[in-house]
């Protein structure tokens, strides 16, 4: 699926298409965190505040890639063995000369004079004998100096949120520490007199918070560090007083609930009395229309709506945008994979429809098939926890085959950071 195809315009004039609504997110975040230096053992999840390049090359030296035999000409089958070089051997001072081998092993450096290395696989060895079954190439089974990083290349840019990849170069290059953003402190809010905290008893007509739990498992990394905000009542004062304390505090408050038009959705005037102001309002998803954005004190503020399912979609869409803006990350584009419908329905109108699905096989065009799970609606549950990702239904289509193509949103690829 292209990026044009989240570009539809939608039928109803009143609702943002995704990507202006994710450019108007990032835009409401004047630019990251401040940054701090940690040693290498705190880095994993950090986000890079500027690039680290090398202080050695990689490999550092040049060394052998197989266990088997050095020998000073290549082009030559028999020579005589005259010492014995392990991983971590400091190596040997004197040159090899021509007729000479060395026993070395993966990893030893590669005494001075070698041209090449031969698998002992290759050779018949009779005493201090070596033959080769046949001549060698220059550099074969060799690894140079610097083949991998130069001294003073980047080993890793600014913006990646560290992973096993990135802490495996920065090991290897010895680098010890680095500068990253400090941790995002992101406040989360659910609104809505409903709303029972987990393990209290429930009242008629309650029902147990979800989103919030939710929300503190996506954002349990170590870029954010969340702060739990509790519940915020039906009550625009009481509301009002909430935001303007987190505004202070916080660099993002996440919210749900209250975004809709009733007559207890208290969001947009509690932002308002708060001093804030709402700079993206409904956009075109299904689920997830009713989400807003904005600020408030010096926070940047995200409202999803309070269907657990279309808050999902929002964050995932949205909400995302606004906090890995604050965290630094490398803005990403949404690019959802091309996938085959496994399935037939009619088209989702105006609003791109998200909605919960596996990956099933190849389809009959040869790309990976999507299967939906569940019947929709954005209050469910049930069918997140079978479910891989999102399939993607385009706006504006009037109908969907099955063996169309539509767009596929992991949500390994679209939760992380
Ligand atoms: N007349 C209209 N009504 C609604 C519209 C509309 O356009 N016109 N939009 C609907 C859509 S779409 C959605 S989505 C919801 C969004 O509403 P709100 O953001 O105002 O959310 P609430 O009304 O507070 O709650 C909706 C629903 O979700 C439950 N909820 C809320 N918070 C939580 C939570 N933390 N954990 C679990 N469940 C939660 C709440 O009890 C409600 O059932 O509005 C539609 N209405
Ligand atoms: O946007 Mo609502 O999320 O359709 O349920």
């Amino acid at each position: 699926m292209t990026d044009a195809a989240f570009t539809d315009i939608c039928a109803d004039p009143g609702l943002l298409d995704i990507e202006s609504a994710r450019a108007q997110a990032a835009a409401l975040v004047g630019g990251p965190v401040g940054v701090e230096e940690l040693a290498f053992a705190e880095l994993r999840g950090r986000v890079l505040a500027g690039p680290v390049a090398s202080p050695t090359p990689l490999p550092p030296f040049d060394h052998s890639a197989m266990d088997g035999y050095a020998v000073a000409d290549p082009a030559r089958l028999r020579h005589v063995l005259r010492g014995r070089l392990a991983a971590g051997s400091e190596g040997l001072r004197d040159a090899l000369a021509p007729g000479e081998a060395v026993r070395i092993f993966t990893g030893a450096p590669l005494p001075p004079g070698a041209r090449a290395v031969v698998m002992q696989e290759r050779v018949t060895r009779e005493g201090d004998d070596i033959t080769l079954r046949a001549a060698l190439e220059e550099g074969a089974n060799v690894r140079r100096r610097g083949e991998d990083v130069a001294e003073g290349d980047v080993l890793v840019p600014a913006g990646a949120a560290m992973d096993g990849r990135h802490l495996a170069i920065l090991a290897a290059a010895g680098v010890s520490r680095a500068l990253v953003r400090r941790r995002v402190v992101v406040g989360l809010l659910s609104t809505g007199d409903e709303l029972t905290e987990a393990g209290a008893p429930l009242r008629p007509g309650r029902i147990y918070d979800a989103n919030r739990p939710m929300l503190a498992g996506i954002l349990a990394r170590p870029a954010y560090d969340v702060v739990d905000l509790g519940v915020g009542p039906d009550e625009p004062e009481a509301l009002t007083a909430l935001l303007e304390q987190a505004g202070a505090r916080c660099d993002v408050i996440v919210t749900s609930g209250a975004t809709s038009v009733g007559d207890e959705d208290h969001l947009a005037g509690a932002v308002a009395a708060a001093g804030g102001t709402l700079g993206l309002a409904r956009v075109a998803i299904k689920p997830g229309k009713p989400i807003v954005a904005g600020r408030v004190g010096r926070a940047a503020l995200v409202g999803l709506p309070g269907n657990p399912f279309a808050a999902l979609v929002g964050h995932m869409l949205i909400g995302r945008v606004v906090l890995e803006r604050l965290a630094g990350v490398e803005a990403r584009p949404l690019r959802p994979l091309s996938v085959e419908a496994g399935f037939a329905q009619k088209g989702p109108g105006g609003r791109t429809e998200f909605a919960p699905a596996v990956l099933d096989g190849v389809g009959p065009g040869g790309l990976p098939r999507v299967r939906k799970l569940g019947r929709g609606g954005s209050a469910r549950l049930a069918p997140l926890i079978a479910a891989e990702g999102l399939a993607v239904i385009p706006a504006g289509r009037a109908e969907v085959r099955e063996g169309d193509l539509i767009g596929f949103l992991s949500f390994e690829a679209a939760l992380e950071v």
